[in-house]
């Protein structure tokens, strides 16, 4: 591990950036956060998403687009119904979710993009950027390197068991997005996630020494 965080001698072009992925509940948020505690700028694509849901004038557009049956009686979206409309193998569901994402995904990457900048400027040691539709949304050029995780099926339902997501809420989801094969032709670094917690933060250790002496 180098000798910890790049200091303020960072030069602005030198603050890498790592972007984080892998298929649903795979261990991404918790390889982010252990990032965070070494130094890095998180950056979470789902919650900035999310955050985006409770803006009136999305809810606003959201409502004109899918009916007043999303808003809650607290006057909140409700994700869970969204999910349920756009998760869908049908044809109205797939436009119903590229509708979802041409709302939330242009004020995704402003925000993404300006905390970018801001990383840069401040000569952060690396940033992290934790975008589960990353390769998808076309920001593979912005990343100096992109770490996959790997994660063997029976692990996999454990994770998504601790989560209370079934086999089909994962297929749901995994039906939208690039195969783990071809998000893992396009990624730097495999990041398996097989064994416990401490393990994963050491190879995220290790890997980020790895990433960091490369530069
Ligand atoms: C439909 C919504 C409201 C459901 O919310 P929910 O809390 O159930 O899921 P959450 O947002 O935490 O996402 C969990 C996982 O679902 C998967 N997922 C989310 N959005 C998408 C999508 N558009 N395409 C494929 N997979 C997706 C990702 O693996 C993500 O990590 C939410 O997923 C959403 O707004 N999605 C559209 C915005 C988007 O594309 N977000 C991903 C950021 S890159
Ligand atoms: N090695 C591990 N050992 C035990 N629990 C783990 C491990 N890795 C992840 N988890 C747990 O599995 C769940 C999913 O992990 P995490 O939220 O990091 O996945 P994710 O890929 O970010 O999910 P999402 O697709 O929703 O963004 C969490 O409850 C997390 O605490």
């Amino acid at each position: 591990m180098s000798d910890g965080p790049l200091t303020d001698s960072t030069p602005v072009s030198s603050t890498p950036i790592i972007g984080v992925i892998g298929p649903p509940c795979s261990g991404k948020s918790t390889v982010a956060r252990h990032l965070e505690s070494l130094g890095g700028v998180w950056l979470n694509a789902d919650e900035i998403a999310k955050s985006q849901l409770s803006e009136p004038d999305v809810i606003h557009e959201l409502k004109s687009l899918f009916g007043d049956s999303i808003q809650m009686a607290d006057g909140s979206l409700s994700r869970s119904r969204l999910a349920d409309l756009v998760f869908g193998d049908d044809e109205s569901s797939h436009t119903r979710l590229r509708q979802l994402e041409g709302v939330l995904h242009p004020r995704t990457r402003t925000i993404l993009q300006s905390e970018i900048a801001k990383a840069k400027s401040d000569r952060r040691p690396f940033v992290i950027l934790d975008v589960p539709l990353l390769l998808e949304s076309d920001y593979r050029e912005t990343c100096d390197e992109v770490w996959c995780l790997q994660v063997d099926p029976d692990r996999h339902q454990e994770l998504l068991a601790s989560r209370g997501w079934d086999a089909e809420e994962l297929e749901r989801r995994n039906a939208r997005q690039w195969s783990w094969e071809r998000k893992r032709l396009a990624s730097t670094r495999v990041i398996p996630n097989n064994g416990t917690e401490e393990e994963l933060r050491r190879l995220v250790e290790s890997e980020l020494a790895s990433t960091l002496q490369s530069r």
